[in-house]
């Protein structure tokens, strides 16, 4: 229970600092800004009162489920051991590579995101993990290091994603590049979206495969960040589909549709 108390009031500490400093008025309209600044007020004079919000603690779908096949979890394991701490004379150290979280909701569990995720459409869900069965569609945790610039995301597709028989659909397969050259993209550059996406699709991916999706920075320009990915299977024999990806800053005002 204790935990749990410090844990939410983290989450607070966390939600205000992520919209101090930040000029709504400049990034949103004025309705927007509105509804925000409300919303803001309410939470901080409960905050004050009472030992609100208890929330339960997002759902991680990244963790492993019983879905996974055994060569899933043994690629997981390989690069979760990589995110250990190393013991050097008695302190610990920390590696570049981080697991990466993956929740339903895109911003709700960013700092200040809960506000921004209900004023765009409370019932939004992330594409990808919108499927409650677990093992139908997209299995994935995305691996991260930092001073590499690159990820590694290992997948396993699903039997919901078939495209040609026996096969992942296209989409399904772009969808994930998408999503992994994206979250390096933002890991890197803070919020984006994609402008740009070139898939070269080698060879059939089978249903159920496990594959990995290595992602690296290319290169930045100004507001743009472009990324390299290449899916291959596990062992790194077979090349599945290579891709380049262009990302563009953005001002959060612009998902309200302001070009500030
Ligand atoms: C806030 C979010 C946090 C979320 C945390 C969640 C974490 C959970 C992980 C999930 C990760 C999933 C990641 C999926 C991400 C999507 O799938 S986003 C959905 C698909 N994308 C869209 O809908 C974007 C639609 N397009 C647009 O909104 C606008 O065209 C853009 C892309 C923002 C650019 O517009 P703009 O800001 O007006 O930029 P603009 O001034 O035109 O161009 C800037 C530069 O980019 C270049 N450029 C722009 N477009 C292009 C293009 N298509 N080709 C080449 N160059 C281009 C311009 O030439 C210019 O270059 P320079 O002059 O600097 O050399």
């Amino acid at each position: 229970m204790l935990g749990q108390i410090v844990r939410s009031l983290g989450r607070m500490q966390q939600l205000s600092n992520g919209l101090k400093g930040v000029r709504l008025h400049q990034l949103l309209s004025k309705e927007t800004h509105g509804h925000l600044q409300t919303s803001l007020e309410n939470t901080r004079a409960i905050s004050t009162v009472s030992l609100w919000p208890f929330s339960s603690q997002p759902r991680d779908f990244s963790q492993p489920n019983s879905s996974w096949s055994p060569e899933m979890r043994k690629v997981y394991d390989h690069y979760n051991t990589l995110c250990d701490p190393d013991t050097e004379n008695g302190e610990e150290k920390r590696g570049p590579w981080r697991k990466l979280p993956s929740y339903n909701r895109s911003i709700k569990y960013a700092a200040g995101g809960i506000h921004l995720s209900k004023l765009i459409q409370a019932k939004a869900r992330l594409f990808t993990r919108n499927v409650k069965e677990q093992g139908a569609t997209f299995e994935y945790v995305v691996f991260v290091n930092k001073e590499e610039k690159r990820c590694v995301c290992v997948f396993q597709a699903g039997h919901l994603l078939e495209g040609a028989p026996g096969h992942v659909h296209g989409g399904a397969i772009a969808t994930m590049i998408d999503t992994v050259t994206g979250t390096l993209a933002g890991f890197l550059s803070g919020p984006i979206m994609t402008a740009n996406l070139n898939i070269d699709y080698r060879s059939p991916m089978p249903l159920g495969s496990v594959v990995l999706i290595h992602s690296a920075l290319d290169r930045k320009e100004r507001r743009k960040t472009y990324i390299t990915c290449k899916v291959s299977s596990t062992d790194e024999s077979k090349l599945y589909t290579e891709a380049t990806a262009l990302f563009v800053s953005i001002g959060v005002g612009h998902l309200f549709g302001s070009r500030n």
